[in-house]
């Protein structure tokens, strides 16, 4: 295992926001805040430091930071990791535990574990040894009598709160980590369940890791489990040091509790605008008494500091860019997600809908051979199979992006396998329905009964699927915000519907240009190309012959030229998944 020396010096974190006025017109300004003034530390293999402080003190900040997942922002001072910057092998030998557990409902305990330990053990474990481990952890952290059990979320009865934030750590504590960062782990716990934790954690740290958490109000049990403790005040230090001697260094700069305490909760008063006089002063005098006491003597430290005194520990093993090989991982995501997603994709409420609709069509559209009505038919195809896609695919990755963040930024999988795991597995579903829906009423309508018609429809429906669940991919990867993609979803869906070529005939020249970039001209083009052929004709009055080509709802969009609307489709379906490929790029991205 890699052992890791942790150290911070002079951490500085600023950020620019826009703050809008209480008026609509009382116009915006970009403040900048500083949420970390110059904190500095070191934690060794073996410790565990606990950061303290209020609420808004910077904790979590400070620990993003450390954890080199701090990206936005102004980001001074020196972080090391054995007196390296962050890098790959770091990232990937670091476990990160959020405040909120970013878990999916639908899976048991057993199943989190294990598929977190197929992906993040590395391939020189069989698949064997990896359950293996999961079921280990599983028992180490006392989930034995939960492991059956769904993890649930707040509409899904599942595991307690407790046994989830486990799961959470279980699944850092599967890689091994050398470096552990825990945001919060123990909140909204109770004192037992906390204990048990906190004391898993340092057994942890005691077999050689680096351990950082933040911590809220810990009982004093849990206080002097702690080898380091930070107490931070609006990004200030006040103390950084041993956990038995912090008492003693306030006492000795002139703060006692007037009855004995818990100490964290006398430094949490301390550092808080507690009710007593002059708050603002207070925190004042122990920010300077903190550097002039203890600020001096952790830099003499940190410069000091002989990284081979634990040199011999210290055997950093060359690692490769990924722990498993690309089909590993797309079989595994693949598993997963159709696990997690088997209640969804076989709704019987989906099925439902799209059945109930094509006999609904069925029957209004019954053996109708009026050319009109089977136009009116084919356009409706084309607009009902690019609205339903697309709105299912807009959800896709906003949906996961809390999963995608923390799997990602820990280097669990490439991007690619996930992108393809993630559409790839739901299509045999997504295709079925549009099947099952061109079956039913294709038949019931009467449209042309030879097999050649028939297939060359279905195609072009299955082939719109295709290219407009890309297009709601791409908005939702790049919105990233379900509300907002909705809504552009549905002004970019009916804009190409209405230059579909159906409603409007005699479009003005200045935005004549949309029916190039319209799905459904095209794919309205080809479904009519799978009826009629150039040439053809029908009656159009007593013994009179009419071209179908002059149709007055075919003849603008044409029969012919279907060659590049195949072409062009095919361009948009790699196109707008491409789209948002590079849109997902952004998301879980660290400092290295
Ligand atoms: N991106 C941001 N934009 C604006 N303010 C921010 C941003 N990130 C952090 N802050 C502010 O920085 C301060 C520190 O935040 P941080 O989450 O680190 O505090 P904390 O000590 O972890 O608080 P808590 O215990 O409540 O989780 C807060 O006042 C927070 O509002």
């Amino acid at each position: 295992m890699l052992w890791v020396v942790l150290q911070f010096e002079n951490v500085v974190y600023k950020i620019k926001f826009v703050e809008e006025g209480c008026f609509k017109n009382s116009g915006k300004s970009t403040e900048e805040k500083i949420i970390l003034k110059g904190v500095s530390g070191i934690v060794s293999p073996g410790e565990m430091l606990a950061i303290l402080g209020p609420s808004g003190s910077g904790k979590t900040t400070l620990l993003t930071g450390l954890g080199g997942r701090l990206i936005n922002g102004h980001l001074k001072g020196a972080i090391t990791y054995n007196n390296k910057p962050f890098s790959s092998a770091i990232k990937r030998n670091t476990g990160f535990v959020t405040q909120d557990d970013v878990l999916y409902p639908h899976l048991t305990v057993t199943e989190t574990l294990a598929f977190t330990a197929l992906l993040r053990l590395p391939k020189t474990f069989t698949v064997e040894e990896k359950t293996a481990h999961a079921e280990e952890i599983i028992t180490k952290l006392g989930l034995t009598k939960c492991k059956d059990s769904i993890i649930g979320d707040p509409l899904l009865r599942g595991i307690s709160g407790g046994e989830r934030k486990r799961v959470s750590i279980g699944q850092e504590m599967l890689i091994n980590p050398s470096l552990l960062f825990l945001d919060e782990p123990t909140s909204g716990l109770d004192s037992t369940t906390a204990l048990r934790i906190v004391s898993t954690l340092r057994d942890l740290a005691k077999g050689g890791r680096t351990v950082v958490m933040t911590i809220h109000q810990p009982s004093s049990r849990l206080f002097y489990m702690f080898h380091k403790v930070l107490l931070l005040t609006e990004g200030n230090p006040l103390y950084f040091g041993r956990g038995e001697d912090a008492m003693g260094y306030f006492s000795g700069i002139g703060f006692s509790p007037l009855v004995a305490m818990n100490p964290s909760d006398f430094m949490l008063d301390l550092s808080n605008d507690a009710p007593r006089e002059d708050p603002a002063l207070i925190k004042q005098t122990l920010v300077s008494a903190f550097k002039t006491n203890l600020e001096e003597n952790l830099k003499e430290q940190l410069q000091e500091f002989d990284i081979h005194q634990v040199a011999e520990k210290l055997h950093e093993k060359k690692l490769n860019q990924w722990l498993n090989t690309w089909w590993q991982q797309f079989s595994v995501l693949f598993r997963r997600g159709m696990k997690e997603r088997k209640h969804e994709s076989f709704s019987n409420l989906k099925v439902g809908e799209v059945v109930a609709v094509a006999f609904l069509c069925g029957s209004l559209w019954w053996k109708s051979n009026n050319i009109q009505d089977q136009v009116g038919l084919l356009f409706f195809y084309t607009d009902f199979w690019a609205f339903l896609p697309m709105f299912q695919a807009i959800f896709t990755f906003p949906q996961e992006r809390m999963m995608l963040e923390k799997e990602r930024s820990s280097g669990m999988y490439r991007l690619s396998t996930y992108f393809m795991a993630r559409t790839v597995g739901d299509l045999p579903m997504e295709l079925i329905l549009p099947t099952i829906f061109t079956i039913v009423t294709y038949w019931m309508a009467g449209l042309k009964p030879s097999a050649g018609n028939f297939f060359s429809t279905l195609l072009c429906v299955l082939y719109n699927v295709l290219v407009s669940q890309g297009v709601g991919l791409a908005i939702g990867a790049m919105i990233m915000n379900q509300e907002s993609a909705t809504v552009l979803g549905s002004v970019i869906t009916l804009s190409f519907s209405l230059a579909g070529g159906y409603f409007i005939q005699h479009v003005p020249r200045f935005i004549a240009w949309i029916k190039y970039v319209s799905i459904s001209q095209y794919t309205y083009k080809l479904l009519l190309g799978s009826q009629y052929s150039p040439g053809e004709t029908y009656s159009c009055g007593i013994k009179a012959t009419c071209l179908i080509e002059d149709f007055p709802t075919i003849r603008n969009i044409g029969l012919r030229g279907k060659g590049i609307s195949v072409v062009v489709l095919a361009v948009m379906l790699l196109g707008y998944r491409l789209l948002a490929y590079v849109a997902l790029m952004r998301i879980g991205v660290t400092r290295k």
